[in-house]
């Protein structure tokens, strides 16, 4: 019998850049968002990404632990006193199979270095700003659709989803509606925030008042006419993707046949780019 005062310790250590789980809701049997406590030193820009997880296993030897991180773009404004996230649930993905199964009071990892593209400040000034999500896409838009700034620079801001089924698209229409009695965008723009907004979600498997890939509705020219608008151009429309690879790299196509150039922090211009997940 192991003397368990020689056995060698497997205890978990407490978890470096732990944050509390505050809120859980689920959508669909792929969908969740949840809410957490904020590091108090963490500062970021609406429509940053950060890392965040679990700690994995104890490995069976060694009974180390080390952490399991994935990129999440923050579905929070920056002013937000706590952080959302909306995630995939990925079967047997190493994270999300277990993330999935979070509730209130459970601890999450986030490292706090907020990065990404797609940020106001990676844009030159425009009139109209675009935002083109599919899936958990929408992420970075959610904090960017809270954040004053959007409806201090834009005239009109045009959100278009792209999801297979309606039930994919509720985190996102759950969230414009809420908008409409957002008390900080009321106070800080003025009621007349909410008509610079038009909502353009389209499903591609399952019925909906709108059918079809985003793009092909864009080269057919029906989600402009629908919009009311005119096809993007470099004097008046900015934009951010937020995608499937695929989806980001035939939108980048068609902007640079529209006259558009792709912008970065370092070199804002007409539009940004990022991926919604790495293949
Ligand atoms: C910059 C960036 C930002 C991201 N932001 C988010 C976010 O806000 N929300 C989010 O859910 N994920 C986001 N991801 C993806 C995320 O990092 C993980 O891939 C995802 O959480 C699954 O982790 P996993 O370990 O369970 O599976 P992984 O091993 O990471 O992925 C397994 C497979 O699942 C598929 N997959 C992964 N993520 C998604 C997704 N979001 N939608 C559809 N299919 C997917 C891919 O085919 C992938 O090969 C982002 C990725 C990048 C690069």
């Amino acid at each position: 019998m192991t003397d368990p005062s020689t056995a060698p310790t497997k205890t978990v250590p407490a978890l470096p850049d732990a944050q509390t789980v505050t809120e859980v809701k689920h959508y669909t049997d792929r969908l969740f968002s949840f809410r957490c406590t904020r590091p108090a030193s963490l500062r970021f820009r609406s429509g940053e990404f950060v890392m965040i997880g679990l700690m994995g296993e104890p490995h069976p030897e060694t009974g180390k632990v080390k952490p399991l991180l994935r990129a999440y773009s923050i579905a929070s404004p920056s002013w937000d006193e706590e952080m959302e996230f909306y995630s995939i649930k990925v079967p047997d993905g190493p994270l999300t199979s277990r993330l999935q199964h979070i509730k209130v009071g459970d601890e999450v990892i986030l490292r706090p270095k907020p990065v990404g593209t797609l940020v106001h400040d990676a844009l030159i000034p425009g009139k109209r700003l675009w935002f083109f999500a599919t899936g958990t896409g929408f992420a970075p838009f959610a904090s960017l659709l809270r954040e004053p700034q959007t409806y201090e620079d834009y005239d009109e801001i045009i959100i278009t989803h792209t999801c297979r089924e309606v039930g994919e698209l509720t985190y996102g229409r759950d969230l414009i509606e809420d908008l409409k009695s957002d008390e900080l965008l009321n106070d800080v723009i003025g009621e007349g925030f909410r008509k610079k907004i038009k909502y353009y979600p389209t499903t591609t498997r399952e019925e909906s008042p709108k059918m079809g890939r985003i793009t092909d509705l864009m080269k057919s020219g029906e989600a402009f006419e629908d919009l009311g608008v005119p096809p993007l151009n470099a004097q008046t429309d900015r934009a951010m993707i937020c995608g499937n690879m695929a989806f980001n790299l035939e939108l980048k196509d068609m902007f640079e046949n529209y006259g558009l150039e792709e912008g970065a922090n370092s070199k804002p211009a007409h539009y940004v780019v990022e991926k919604a997940f790495l293949d």
